[in-house]
């Protein structure tokens, strides 16, 4: 049998994203909205590795990092690192081996206030690389709200949900596009924009991007780019990308992935 593993690779990743939007809802709702009034927090991976059940091959060796809250993290490196696998615990898709991936606060005087905590995978939202390959929706509005209670009555929870569909269009400029739309007959930049709203609407507090600029021409990639600085703003952001020169300067720390899944701490080399 002649199987096409860029078919099989492309379903798995379409089924994660599937599973991840919708469970990614349950779990949203039942959480509590946890805004700290401290000084400032930090998103930390500690000394995470992970090997994949039923192999002996460990695709992360102690990974650690810190990325305060409303910086941009980039990392970066060769194919096969393990960029995207490290993305892929931060989004609580799988789990470490050993390690903990958790939200620490400090006080003024740059200290821990408080025990971490760890990173619920609902306050992740995570674009993954081609996103447009997993649209599921046959229009733009239900692309966005796919995964959301389809609700009877509750009039104040429908209004909540529409004023963050809104917000969400608006943060991404579709709001020139008829939410009536095929996902798919929009330009290549509209769908990455599609692609962070589908994320935005459910408010993460950490934006996960895995190669947001990969497969665009020069125009779309210019506007991503753009659309990255606005948001980088109100969120934290960490993204893996090739794309270095074009993204350098959004960058306010980056590290290098080496082959073993080791990440050391590097300037971008541009
Ligand atoms: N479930 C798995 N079992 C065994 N090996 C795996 C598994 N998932 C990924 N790998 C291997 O782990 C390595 C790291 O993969 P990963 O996709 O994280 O790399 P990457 O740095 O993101 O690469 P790229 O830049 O090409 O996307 C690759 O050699 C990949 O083949």
């Amino acid at each position: 049998m002649n199987l096409d593993l860029n078919a099989v690779s492309r379903t798995k990743r379409q089924v994660d994203n599937v599973l991840y939007r919708t469970n990614e809802w349950n779990d949203r709702k039942s959480s509590q909205p946890f805004r700290p009034k401290c000084d400032y927090s930090c998103f930390e991976v500690r000394d995470v590795s992970y090997r994949p059940p039923g192999t002996q091959l460990s695709l992360l060796n102690s990974v650690s990092f810190s990325l305060p809250e409303k910086s941009f993290g980039l990392i970066f490196g060769r194919s096969g690192s393990g960029k995207t696998t490290l993305l892929q615990l931060l989004a609580g898709l799988n789990k470490p081996t050993s390690g903990c991936i958790c939200v620490q606060r400090y006080g003024n005087d740059g200290y821990p206030s408080q025990a971490p905590e760890p990173l619920p995978s609902e306050r992740v939202g995570i674009v993954f690389q081609f996103p447009e390959r997993y649209f599921v929706a046959d229009n733009v509005l239900e692309e966005v709200t796919f995964g959301w209670p389809r609700l009877k009555g509750d009039l104040q929870v429908k209004e909540h949900l529409a004023l963050r569909l809104q917000q969400a269009i608006n943060w991404v400029g579709l709001n020139g596009i008829s939410l009536d739309k095929d996902p798919q007959s929009l330009s290549g930049g509209y769908k990455r924009r599609l692609a962070l709203a589908v994320q935005l609407v459910q408010t993460p507090d950490l934006l996960i991007l895995d190669e947001p600029l990969a497969g665009l021409d020069w125009k779309a990639r210019a506007d991503v780019v753009k659309l990255l600085k606005h948001l980088k703003k109100e969120l934290t952001i960490l993204v893996v990308s090739h794309d270095l020169k074009e993204l350098a300067a959004l960058v306010d720390q980056s590290w290098v992935m080496e082959m073993g899944g080791i990440l050391k701490e590097e300037p971008l080399p541009v």
